[in-house]
């Protein structure tokens, strides 16, 4: 595609160079410069992409987009320079037309909020997929075209990413797209240029304020996709969390609400829930579903709601909703041959580890003895990632169980003690007699066995689908459920 029609309505402040220049790939990683590229340098967290301007160019780059002009912009006569405010921004347009505007060809719904956004998004995927649509999924777990994995590396990837993810997914086919927008990829510009079809708001409470700095900010930051929706868009938001209606303010998107405790577009009600699943009232119809806890009903209602609002049949929904399955690492059981019962969930934010501890709560029961299963819970938290949110944590898994084992998480670049030492900061003199700190995480889930018995609840926390551990930035085998089966096998094989 030629330079000038890439830059067509794109707003420039100034250019060096021939626009006739034949561009054939874009990029913003200096690395994946090939002949012909149009490299964007982005201003970054760790390093400035205008430093590596040489090396693109080096390697075969014909036109710059930047922010800041380059001394050598006007000498280097083979080489277009485009000056732009917002290179991350421009970026996102410019990957829209390079790929012909996949967004605008598929119904691209945006799921976003602190909690609950995977399983929003893969629920939906799953439901499309079962009412007979080809569908694409871009998530923290997986991305998926249509039945075709493709490993995710963030829960976001970047723009130019998506838009080649979209594409593929239009060349199978697919007619609806559900992925998650986290606040990071708002804030970095990562949707830019996208069209959505719908917007969904799940929920907002603390987490990443490493990244957002405040709490303003983080709200600022997930509203932002509520900002960019065109008014063609729904914008479904929960108006039983306090930031709710605000994620709506400013939308040009059409307003439609869920909610389990006041008017709503969609109303719910939670009739029962147990181990087995979710009861409830969906605007006045009865169903059964296969998810677990009260937060599960929130996500539930807000796949439903964005059903109906895509122009599906609400009761053909509800039969097909009824009968999908939560992914991976939400709220999975592992159970021992002598029932004890293991629940391995990706809770790695305070709200999400007391709603887990709080639905664990709810359904357990007494056994004719009149005992009530123990609650023994395992978590950690990941290192280079928001620190306030570790006694936090601590302290939520020492109001709601008997025994607290606190451990590793993914520690990244800091040291796991370190981690840990703060998470005990949460843990009052009186909860210290429950709770251990056990570093290693297989140590950590080996004696969490060892303290239960039948029908006892081990809560393992924080990683979910995960199947690695990161240390110093080396990723090793590591997967909650195949660490939690050893130990109970190990534990079973010992007592014979
Ligand atoms: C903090 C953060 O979000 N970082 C993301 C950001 O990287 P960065 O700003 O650090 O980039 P940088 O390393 O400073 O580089 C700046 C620019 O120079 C370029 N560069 C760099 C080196 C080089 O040799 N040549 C070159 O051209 C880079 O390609 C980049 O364009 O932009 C990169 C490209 O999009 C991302 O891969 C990277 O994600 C890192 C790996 C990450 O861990 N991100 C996490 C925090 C994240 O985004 N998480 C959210 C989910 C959070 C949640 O909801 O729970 C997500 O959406 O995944
Ligand atoms: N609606 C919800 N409200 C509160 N907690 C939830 C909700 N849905 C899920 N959770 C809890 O949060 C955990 C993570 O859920 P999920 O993976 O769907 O969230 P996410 O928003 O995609 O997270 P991430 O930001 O890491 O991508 C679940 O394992 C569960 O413990
Ligand atoms: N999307 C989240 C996942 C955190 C999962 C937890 N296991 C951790 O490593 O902190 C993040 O990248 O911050
Ligand atoms: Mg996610």
């Amino acid at each position: 595609m030629l330079l000038k029609d890439l830059l067509y309505k794109i707003p420039l402040l100034a250019t060096a160079g021939s626009m006739d220049t034949d561009i054939s790939s874009l990029t913003m990683d200096s690395r994946r410069v090939g002949p012909g590229s149009l490299f964007i340098a982005v201003r970054g967290t760790v390093t400035d992409g205008h430093s590596f301007i040489d090396t693109a160019i080096a390697q075969g780059a014909t036109a710059i987009v930047c922010e800041e002009m380059p001394d050598i912009a006007n000498s280097a006569n083979t080489v277009t320079f485009v000056q732009v405010q917002d290179s991350a921004r421009t970026m996102g347009l410019l990957a829209a037309t390079f790929y012909g505007q996949p967004s605008k060809r598929v119904k691209l719904v945006g799921v976003t909020g602190t909690n609950g956004k995977t399983s929003v998004a893969t629920l939906l995927f799953r439901l499309f997929r079962d009412l007979g649509y080809r569908c694409g999924l871009l998530s923290t777990v997986q991305n998926q075209i249509d039945e075709q994995v493709i490993p995710a590396t963030h829960t976001t990837p970047d723009v130019i990413t998506i838009n080649q993810l979209l594409t593929q997914m239009l060349e199978h086919g697919c007619t609806h797209v559900f992925m998650e927008v986290s606040s990071h990829a708002v804030v970095q510009e990562r949707i830019a240029g996208l069209t959505f079809a719908g917007g969904i708001f799940t929920n907002i409470t603390h987490d990443h304020l490493d990244f957002h700095g405040t709490f303003d900010n983080y709200i600022r930051a997930k509203k932002g996709f509520f900002d960019q929706l065109p008014a063609s868009a729904f914008a479904l938001t929960n108006v039983d969390d306090k930031r709710g209606l605000v994620m709506l303010q400013n939308t040009a998107a059409r307003k439609e609400s869920y909610s389990l405790q006041t008017l709503a577009t969609f109303k719910g009600k939670v009739l029962a829930d147990s181990l087995f699943g979710l009861n409830m009232l969906v605007d006045d119809r009865e169903v059964w579903f296969k998810l677990i806890g009260r937060f599960n009903a929130y996500n539930l209602l807000s796949v439903y709601g964005a059903a109906v609002l895509l122009g599906e049949d609400p009761a053909d929904v509800l039969t097909l909703l009824s009968g999908v399955t939560p992914p991976p690492g939400r709220f999975e059981q592992v159970v021992s041959d002598n029932r004890i019962v293991g629940i391995v969930d990706f809770a790695h934010t305070p709200d999400a580890l007391l709603n887990v501890l709080e639905t664990i709560q709810d359904i357990r029961h007494a056994d004719e003895q009149d005992r009530l299963p123990q609650i023994i819970t395992v978590v950690g938290c990941g290192g280079n990632r928001d620190a306030a949110k570790r006694p936090i944590m601590a302290e939520i898994a020492c109001r709601f169980s008997d025994w607290v084992i606190l451990t590793s998480d993914n520690p990244r670049f800091e040291e796991p003690t370190a981690i840990l030492e703060q998470m005990q900061a949460g843990v009052s003199p009186v909860d210290a007699k429950k709770t251990t700190t056990i570093v290693d995480r297989r140590e950590a889930i080996n004696r969490a066995v060892s303290l239960a018995g039948p029908h006892d609840i081990i809560l393992v926390a924080g990683k979910g689908h995960e199947t690695y551990q990161d240390v110093q930035g080396v990723k090793s085998d590591f997967d909650d459920r195949a660490v939690l089966r050893d130990a109970f096998l190990k534990s079973e094989s010992a007592k014979e």
